[in-house]
């Protein structure tokens, strides 16, 4: 039994005392909540978590181990993870290795033993903290000085460090029982060009099923050198940090809407398109991060739970003309989607591509789909 101690501070001074599960070091960050009941090993390997210590409300964490499979890219992104319990035995036919083996593996910090109750409702109330775990010699004022030192998600530019370095070509399609990935589909008449602001495999692999070619291109391509590869389509990732400082991102994107490629944004993807329309961004008090958010399709007026994970939003009121409300969360009445008017192009919020979390949006991704049809590919 390890009994490693660990600490967590956030910069309003509170502290929780725990264990080490991840390595010892020191590592900080924005303090976030995530209320998915599954799908830690998706949350942790998700690219949009970098910066952030993410806590899971579920208490049980680690149950049926880590497999190589639920990747949702090469290594753990959250900068620490913070947890109630990590049950010694793990029970999976998939699980290769358990969740403390893994997070030391890859040099990740965590903590277990903490109340994420009273943490939940200290971030609920008083927004999202800038935080340090400290793993090994836990020494208060040292956590807390940490925690303070953070400058905060609101400005920085993420993006940029979170993407490929190269260009590549994604093979791979959606995980099936039995069948593991599943193989490229024959025919793939699409082409689409995926911008990685720090991409989740999910949302390739959802493309490859439906017949795209993808070719993902780092973060501050620009829009010319995407035009050359005659995209038929071009996919907005999700990522970490401020949609606002990626101008480069923004840019590329407004002269992909002049020259009539379909777009479409997921998460970080979504802001930035709007952003190139003009709309203006906000970071909101504790965010958005689960599995089971209610949107509202307000064409349908059909409501879809929905996976989540964003601590900024699109400002409605600041929409222009040409881009129309598609969606909004039926929590906080947060602005969920959107499409333009003059242009092939929509983009959600939440993430449709789920991993983890349900796929009740999945049809954005057929929409993406009808719009590259619609223009002749
Ligand atoms: N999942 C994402 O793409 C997150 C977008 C952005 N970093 C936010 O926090 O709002």
């Amino acid at each position: 039994m390890n009994t490693t101690p660990a600490l967590l501070a956030l910069e309003d001074g509170s502290l929780f005392h725990g264990i080490a599960v991840g390595v010892q070091g020191l590592s900080v960050g924005e303090v976030v909540f995530n209320t998915a009941m599954t799908g830690y090993q998706e949350i942790l390997t998700d690219p949009s978590y970098s910066g952030q210590l993410v806590t899971l409300t579920y208490p049980h964490i680690g149950n049926t181990g880590v497999n190589p499979e639920d990747e949702e890219s090469p290594a753990p992104q959250a900068a620490g993870l913070v947890v109630r319990d990590v049950p010694p035995r793990i029970s999976s036919w998939r699980a290769t290795e358990s969740l403390p083996e893994y997070l030391q593996r890859h040099g990740v910090v965590a903590i277990a033993g903490v109340d994420t109750r009273r943490l939940t409702r200290l971030l609920r109330e008083k927004g999202a903290q800038n935080g340090c775990i400290l793993a090994g010699e836990v020494d208060a004022d040292r956590a807390l000085a940490a925690a303070r030192g953070f400058a905060g998600l609101k400005g920085m530019d993420l993006a940029s460090q979170a993407t490929t370095a190269q260009p590549y070509e994604w093979e791979e399609g959606t995980w099936a029982l039995g069948q593991g990935h599943r193989a490229a589909p024959e025919s793939r008449p699409y082409h689409v060009v995926a911008y990685d602001f720090g991409t989740k495999r999910n949302m390739l692999r959802l493309l490859v099923d439906r017949g795209c070619r993808v070719t993902v291109v780092p973060a501050r391509t620009p829009a010319a050198e995407v035009m050359e590869l005659k995209p038929d389509g071009v996919l907005l990732s999700n990522g970490p940090g401020d949609p606002e400082p990626c101008d480069y991102a923004i840019q590329a994107i407004r002269e992909l809407l002049e020259a009539r490629v379909p777009v479409f944004g997921i998460c970080l993807g979504h802001q930035l398109l709007g952003l190139a329309t003009g709309a203006r961004s906000v970071k909101m008090k504790f965010g958005h991060h689960g599995a089971n958010h209610p949107v509202q399709d307000l064409d349908s007026g059909r409501v879809m739970i929905s996976s989540q994970n964003h601590g900024f939003a699109l400002d409605e009121g600041t929409l222009p003309e040409h881009v129309r409300p598609t969606f909004r969360s039926l929590f906080d009445g947060t602005l969920q989607g959107i499409a333009l008017t003059d242009r092939p192009a929509l983009s959600f919020q939440g993430h449709p591509e789920a991993s983890p979390g349900p796929g009740d949006v999945l049809s954005q991704f057929d929409r993406f789909i009808d719009m590259m049809r619609a223009r002749g590919a």
